[in-house]
């Protein structure tokens, strides 16, 4: 179904309009109006996908029109209707953001095609928000700790900057959230962010997967290919677990750091890039540097900022928002029906050893979600929390 609204002052064009959308397909639920002010007034009451509007009208004018809606309903699709002589108002009311504009009188196949491509548009871009609204729901970062609070605020104040970001923190402590959220609130949120899990890559292939490689370079490489750096071209570059990269690998990330350049295994072109690294890592690269398996020089390079982040053993006061969260999300997902978890159970899990950290606290949740009672009580804590 679409909503569509006609604001025409011409009683005979607003009915040729309508005849010809309601025939072409009865989904269309096409209503009108006369003038700017009575299209305004029908929009505050129903929600509509689609307005054609004509440019000239007396009063209110189709731009003043298309302003209003822009600000007001900036997901409804707007087609202007012009007629001779103002084509050139109607490509300026494309660049204020309507979608397209139909000559009067009104040719059939042009109008049914604006229409169908409007209606196209506005359904794709609805979908992108309800999944961009999904994703960001997905990264939400739940607590009010003051240790979560200082992450928070370390995030918004490093994201804007271009400077490189050094995450540390126990495994499972949101580490990789940390660094969604430093690219979604940066200048290069719209292109993407690349992740690389070092320590789930052998050695070998390390170089290919991160520079790329040549048609030929060695026997398995069919093909070019792009390394992540450079998929992550004008964005961010994830990578995770940066302790357990190999030290030749290492020395070839500073390389790439330095210069801004990169070079694909068996090609002779270096290819210059622009990404900014976000690595993260569980372990204590001081440690490492002094065991000799982190280059001290990569270190400074990758930890112009160090974010820490703190394990759920410091920060116990989050559990009972955390316990809410992970439960609405666990019973949407398993579609079990919503629980309630009493404060004796909450108080239980607090004095549990969290090691495992958030990772760990969200699949203790499930469990509970599934074995436990409506009301989750301290009693099934006891007896499905327990590790
Ligand atoms: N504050 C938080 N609020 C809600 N969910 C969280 C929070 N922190 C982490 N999570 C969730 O916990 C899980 C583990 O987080 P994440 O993968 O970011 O941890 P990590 O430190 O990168 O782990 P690893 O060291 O194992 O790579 C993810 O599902 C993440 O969405």
């Amino acid at each position: 179904m679409a909503n569509i609204l006609i604001i025409e002052d011409e009683q005979a064009i607003r009915r040729v309009l309508r005849n010809i959308l309601s025939e072409e397909n009865k989904s269309f639920v096409v209503e009108d109006a006369e003038n700017g002010k009575a299209g305004l007034d029908k929009m505050a009451e129903t929600n509509f996908d689609l307005v054609l509007c004509d440019i000239k009208m007396p009063g209110m004018d189709g731009i003043e029109v298309l302003d209003q809606i822009i600000a007001k309903y900036p997901d409804t699709a707007v087609v202007m209707i012009s007629g001779h002589g103002d084509i050139e108002t109607a490509v300026d009311c494309i660049k204020k953001g309507a979608y397209d504009f139909i000559s009067k009188p009104p040719d059939l196949n042009r109008l049914l095609n604006t229409v169908r491509n409007a209606l196209d548009r506005h359904q794709l871009a609805t979908e992108v928000k309800v999944l961009k609204k999904k994703v960001s729901k997905k990264y939400e970062m739940i607590g009010s700790s003051s240790a979560l609070a200082e992450v928070r605020e370390m995030i918004d104040k490093v994201a804007p900057t271009e400077a490189r970001v050094l995450v540390m923190g126990p495994n499972g402590s949101g580490k990789e959230l940390v660094a969604h959220h430093i690219h979604e609130k940066s200048e290069r949120s719209k292109a993407p962010l690349i992740e690389v899990n070092c320590a789930a890559i052998p050695s070998e292939l390390i170089e290919s997967e991160l520079f790329g490689h040549k048609k030929g370079a060695f026997t398995s490489a069919v093909k070019d290919r792009k390394g992540k750096f450079e998929l992550a071209n004008g964005g961010t570059l994830f990578l995770d677990e940066i302790g357990d990269m190999s030290l030749s690998a290492q020395a070839k990330v500073l390389r790439a750091l330095q210069e801004n350049k990169i070079t694909p295994v068996g090609g002779d072109k270096e290819i210059k890039v622009d990404v900014r690294v976000v690595a993260a890592t569980n372990k204590d690269l001081q440690k490492e540097i002094a065991d000799g398996k982190f280059r001290e020089d990569l270190y400074h390079r990758l930890g112009v900022i160090v974010i820490r982040v703190p394990g759920l053993n410091d920060r116990k006061e989050d559990i009972p928002e955390l316990a809410d969260h992970f439960g609405s999300k666990i019973s949407e997902e398993q579609g079990i029906a919503p629980k309630t978890i009493n404060e004796k159970a909450v108080a239980a899990l607090q004095d549990f050893d969290w090691s495992g950290n958030i990772r760990e606290f969200r699949n203790v949740m499930e469990r509970l979600y599934i074995l436990g009672g409506t009301e989750i009580s301290e009693a099934d804590v006891q007896r499905y929390a327990r590790k």
